[in-house]
C-alpha cells in the first residue's frame, strides 16, 4: 500500500509580519506614485482567482542609491535584520538582501540591492544598477547636499534601465536627527524634486524604525500591482493574438498583438 507523501515546499512560509493584505497609504498624498485607498481592482480579482500567471515566482530588483553615509545600509538592515548600528562601514560595491512577501495572498519577492555611495566604489556598484524596477534614492535630511546629488543619482541609475518600466521613490533618512522647524524646511525641497522626477517621496528614521516598515510594504505593493497589471495585459493580448491568428492572415493585424508590455522590465 503506498503511502501518501504530502507535497515539499521548496521555500519555508512567508513571515507572519510581511504579509500584505491592503494597500499601505502614501507618506505625502501630493508625492505619491498614486492616492488610490486600495488595490486595484483587476489586481484584487486576479488574486481572488488565481490568475496572476508569473507573479508569484517573480524577484523584482530593487536599487538603493544616494550619497556616502546617507543610510542605505541602516535603511536596508532597519527593516530585513531589525537592526541599527550607530558605527559607519562603509559598503565596498554592493550587498543585498532577500525580503519574501505574501501580497492579496501571492508570494512575491524584493531583491534589495545595497549599493556604495563612495566615489571609488561607485563604478564597481554602477555594474549592478541594471534590470531594477524599483529605484530609491536616499538623502539624509539634514544633508541639503545629499538631497541636491539625488538627480545625478537619478541619471546614473536611468542610463542603465528602461526610464518608462522603473518606479521611484526619494527617500530622507535620519529624520530623528532633525528638529521638526528644519526638517519642514527641507521637505518642501524634497517634495518639489519629488515631483519633478516623479518619484514617491518618504521620510524616515532606521535608529527608531519610523516610518521604515510603512516604507518598504508600500514599494512592495506597488511593485506587486505593477506587475500582475502587466501580466494580465500580457495575457490579454495573448488572447487576441490568438484569434487574430485563427481568423486573419492580415500581417498588420498580427503584428498589433504582439507589440510590446508596458511596465513589464525584466
Ligand atoms: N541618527 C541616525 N543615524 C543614522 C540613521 N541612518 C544611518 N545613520 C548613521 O549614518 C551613518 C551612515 O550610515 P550607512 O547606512 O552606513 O550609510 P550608507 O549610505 O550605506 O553609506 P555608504 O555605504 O558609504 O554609501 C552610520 O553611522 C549610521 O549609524 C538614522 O536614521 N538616524
Amino acid at each position: 500500500m503506498s503511502a501518501r507523501v504530502p507535497a515539499m515546499s521548496v521555500l519555508p512560509p512567508v513571515r507572519r509580519d510581511r504579509i500584505i493584505a491592503q494597500l499601505p497609504q502614501p507618506f505625502r498624498k501630493e508625492a505619491a506614485f498614486h492616492t488610490k485607498d486600495d488595490f486595484n481592482n483587476k489586481v484584487k480579482t486576479a488574486c481572488q482567482e488565481q490568475r496572476t500567471g508569473t507573479v508569484g515566482f517573480k524577484i523584482s530588483k530593487v536599487i538603493v542609491v544616494g550619497d556616502l553615509a546617507v543610510g542605505k545600509t541602516c535603511l536596508i538592515n532597519r527593516f530585513c535584520k531589525d537592526a541599527f548600528d550607530k558605527n559607519y562601514k562603509a559598503t565596498i560595491g554592493v550587498d543585498f538582501e532577500m525580503e519574501r512577501f505574501e501580497v492579496l495572498g501571492v508570494p512575491f519577492s524584493l531583491q534589495l540591492w545595497d549599493t556604495a555611495g563612495q566615489e571609488r566604489f561607485k563604478c564597481i556598484a554602477s555594474t549592478y544598477y541594471r534590470g531594477a524596477q524599483i529605484v530609491i534614492i536616499v538623502f539624509d535630511v539634514n544633508d541639503v547636499a545629499s538631497l541636491g546629488h539625488t538627480r545625478q543619482w537619478l541619471e546614473d541609475a536611468l542610463k542603465e534601465n528602461d526610464p518608462t518600466g522603473v518606479q521611484l521613490f526619494l527617500v530622507g533618512t535620519k529624520k530623528d536627527l532633525s528638529s521638526p522647524a528644519q526638517y519642514s524646511q527641507i521637505e518642501q525641497d524634497a517634495l518639489k524634486i519629488a515631483k519633478e522626477i516623479h518619484a514617491e517621496y518618504w521620510a524616515v528614521s532606521s535608529m527608531t524604525g519610523e516610518n521604515v516598515k510603512e516604507f518598504f510594504f508600500r514599494v512592495a505593493s506597488l511593485a506587486f500591482e505593477t506587475n500582475v497589471l502587466a501580466e494580465l495585459e500580457k495575457s490579454g493580448s495573448r488572447q487576441i493574438g490568438d484569434i487574430v491568428r485563427i481568423n486573419s492572415t492580415s500581417n498588420n493585424l498580427y503584428t498589433a498583438s504582439k507589440k510590446k508590455q508596458p511596465g513589464c522590465c525584466q
